[in-house]
């Protein structure tokens, strides 16, 4: 009896363990679900977070181009004369109108005070910008390098050019005491002109590098278009600073857009053109020849340039960089090979003859690419099946970009 009894209570004891356990699954089972049912909502918030992460930073993009857009030039610049309250400023352009404005959002009210000079956007008239003081030579985009590091060896195929410049600005830094001997006043500045891309640039920063020079580079269509109004006053801040840091050669990059023919100027755009070419002419006959401020002026398109300018007295000596012919093609060539491990296949003669018609820019650029596809077949060294695909892949670029902008010849 005593042992039935004792079965009894054991299989009691089973039957209840099987039930918890039973219940204790069925409740795991349960928490399951649920935890799956958090997770999948999460993850569904997750989803709804990451769309809208893209979002936003599809609204910051737009933003920042926007932003971008309403600092980009054309720029009028003008001096804050009165603030009328509710985000509203009165603003004395420096071309005479005044005008009423707002400022953009990104710029702090408290900056904004009477006489602060600032930059409005052409077209919306907003402040979007605020001015230091004084000249800038950062806020107007000007390059200056102490001593650039380019030297005649860098420039290839010029050497007639190098010559010229070197008796025209080099001689004139260095000996001016030879001009005195003869009794003959040095020239002030030379005029480079020829097609984009030949070493006018390259040229002008060598000249800068043998005097020792400081070189203070502006381009042409910056000073008359970036700040209305301003083209005059950057011409004369321009030669100050000249004069301060000198020995110093000015290099006007683009000086047709400043010194074309001058017509029956009636926009206020030509206006604006022609007073920054009389005040460019001012300054060049006011400073002294015998000085250690020498300029050179490059453009691409002599044609239209105003006679003015090519009197004696201004631009001494106009000097051609043209297109490089087989010869100057070929020692461009080897100037930008110099450092590249080439192989002694390569024959840098019918790479000349296979470029006719291209730049010192261009034969740069095709160096650079045989280095690329070189590298890109895991090569050593640069061979001429590298430079061939090179030379077709740099000449259809330009094919390409001569079709997309129509470009003619622009030189005379
Ligand atoms: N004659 C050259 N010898 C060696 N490299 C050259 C020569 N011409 C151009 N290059 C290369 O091309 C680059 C661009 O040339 P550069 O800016 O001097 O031309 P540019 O005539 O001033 O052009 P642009 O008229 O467009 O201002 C140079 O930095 C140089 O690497």
């Amino acid at each position: 009896m005593a042992d039935s009894q004792t079965k009894k209570s054991e299989s009691l004891n089973e039957e209840d363990v099987t039930r918890y356990l039973l219940d204790r699954i069925s409740g795991l089972e349960k928490r399951n679900l649920e935890i799956r049912e958090e997770l999948r909502q999460l993850e569904s918030e997750k989803r709804f977070i990451e769309t809208q992460k893209i979002r936003f930073e599809r609204e910051i993009r737009k933003l920042k181009g926007e932003v971008e857009k309403l600092r980009s030039p054309p720029l009028i610049i003008g001096t804050i004369t009165d603030i009328a309250g509710d985000n509203r400023y009165v603003v004395q352009s420096s071309a005479g109108p005044k005008f009423m404005v707002r400022a953009s959002g990104f710029i702090d009210s408290k900056d904004l005070k009477q006489g602060v000079r600032c930059t409005l956007n052409q077209q919306s008239l907003t402040i979007v910008d605020i001015l230091p003081e004084s000249f800038d030579n950062q806020v107007y985009g000007m390059e200056i390098s102490n001593i650039p590091e380019e030297t005649y060896d860098d420039v290839g195929g010029l050497e007639y050019q190098i010559t010229e410049i070197r008796e025209a600005v080099e001689l004139p830094l260095t000996k001016p005491e030879i001009f005195a001997r003869i009794g003959i006043t040095p020239p002030k500045g030379v005029l480079l002109y020829g097609p984009p891309g030949t070493g006018k640039t390259l040229l002008a920063k060598a000249v800068a590098h043998h005097t020792e020079a400081k070189f203070l580079r502006v381009v042409g269509s910056e000073l008359v278009q970036k700040y209305i109004g301003e083209g005059a006053r950057l011409v004369r801040e321009l030669f100050e600073l000249a004069r301060k840091s000198a020995p110093s050669i000015i290099f006007i990059d683009e000086i047709d857009a400043v010194g074309a023919h001058r017509t029956e100027g009636i926009t206020s755009g030509d206006r604006e053109v022609q007073r920054t070419l009389m005040q460019l002419l001012a300054d060049l006959d006011g400073f002294e020849a015998r000085g250690d401020v020498k300029i050179i002026g490059a453009t691409n398109r002599i044609d239209i340039l105003d006679p003015a300018l090519l009197r004696p007295g201004r631009f001494d000596r106009i000097i051609e960089i043209p297109l490089p012919d087989y010869e100057g093609r070929l020692s461009i060539l080897k100037i930008h090979t110099d450092g590249m491990n080439i192989s002694n296949k390569l024959s840098l003669e019918n790479i000349s003859k296979l470029t006719e018609g291209m730049n010192g820019s261009e034969l740069r650029a095709i160096c650079t690419e045989a280095g690329m596809f070189a590298l890109r077949n895991e090569k050593d060294h640069v061979g001429m099946d590298d430079f061939i695909q090179a030379t077709d892949k740099v000449g259809s670029e330009i094919k390409n970009h001569m079709k997309s902008t129509n470009d003619g010849v622009m030189f005379a």
